[in-house]
């Protein structure tokens, strides 16, 4: 079994982002919005932050309070699709519920959304047109690209179907030529659709989701899950999967540090479409 790592991929990805930075007359600056202190927000927002510094890109975390209107939000991110010292916004979620999530995204400036969440962007993804893509899908393609594994003509079965994760996910693997199933929560046997991937993705954000009678042997298995259990960080697939699968990425180490690379990378392709 090959564990998939994200730290060699991850650190390829910010050698171009640097490179790309270094061809440009100015300094790309990230600015991340978070209401509120759900730890987990906090957490990895100062994860974007830090990896920002370590590459030389400049960063602003504007921390709000939990109650903040949804005007005044709107209003902050007005004031930095205005801003030529802006080249990358990403509103940190879940946001709290008194906030429509879908009107703060879609207000953010399709050239600045760094995740690649607004519907001009979701929509240029599905027509193949260039557009800024989401971190997590980009950065598990990344992942793949790293570690030699072709998707054309591959059995690639997703599940989950977030906006997040799942859709663009598979809307990017198919734009490689990959057979796409996108399963979820009212799949009807569930494993007799697993057991077909040649990749399998799981992208629930459920722990124990996947167990290895729903893994074909040799199958490469990426696990987007996040979950805190007992203060332990574990993923969506069992860790007994290692024993049938040729390859799998760990949690943590595995697809989350390509997410936040890609978000370094993200910016300073926002920066080099805004040049003018
Ligand atoms: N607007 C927005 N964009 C996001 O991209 C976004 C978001 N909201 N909300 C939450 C999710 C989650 N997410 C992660 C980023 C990095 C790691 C990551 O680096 N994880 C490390 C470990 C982190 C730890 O130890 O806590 C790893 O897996 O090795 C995980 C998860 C981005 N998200």
């Amino acid at each position: 079994m090959i564990e998939l790592k994200g730290a060699p991929a991850a650190e390829s990805l910010l050698r171009q982002a640097v490179q790309r930075m270094e061809q440009l007359p100015f300094v790309p600056h990230l600015h991340v919005i978070r209401l509120g202190e759900d730890p987990a927000s906090v957490s990895y927002v100062r994860l974007k932050d830090r990896k920002a510094q370590e590459i030389g890109l400049r960063s602003t975390m504007h921390v709000l309070p939990e109650d903040t209107s949804e005007a005044a939000l709107l209003a902050l991110i007005d004031r930095l699709n205005a801003s030529e010292d802006a080249h990358g916004i990403l509103v940190q979620l879940p946001l709290p519920k008194h906030i429509n999530a879908q009107k703060v995204i879609e207000h953010t400036s399709p050239l600045k959304d760094v995740d690649g969440f607004h519907p001009e962007n979701v929509g240029k993804l599905w027509l193949g047109q260039e557009a800024l893509l989401p971190c997590t899908p980009a950065g598990i393609l990344a992942l793949c690209d790293h570690h030699q594994i072709s998707l054309a003509g591959k059995k690639v079965v997703i599940v989950g179907r977030s906006n997040i994760v799942g859709k663009p996910l598979a809307a990017l693997m198919l734009s490689r030529d990959a057979t796409v199933t996108v399963a979820h929560s009212r799949t009807v046997n569930l494993p007799e659709i697993t057991l077909q991937a040649d990749i399998l993705v799981a992208a629930v954000g459920r722990p124990g989701t996947i167990t290895p009678v729903m893994v074909k042997e040799g199958a490469v298995v990426l696990d987007v899950g996040v979950n805190r259990v007992d203060g332990k960080l574990v993923g969506d697939v069992t860790p007994e999967v290692r024993n049938v699968a040729s390859a799998l990425t760990p949690v943590p180490g595995g697809i989350g540090p390509m997410t936040v690379a890609q978000l370094m990378l993200n910016t300073v392709l926002a920066a080099e479409r805004q040049r003018g």
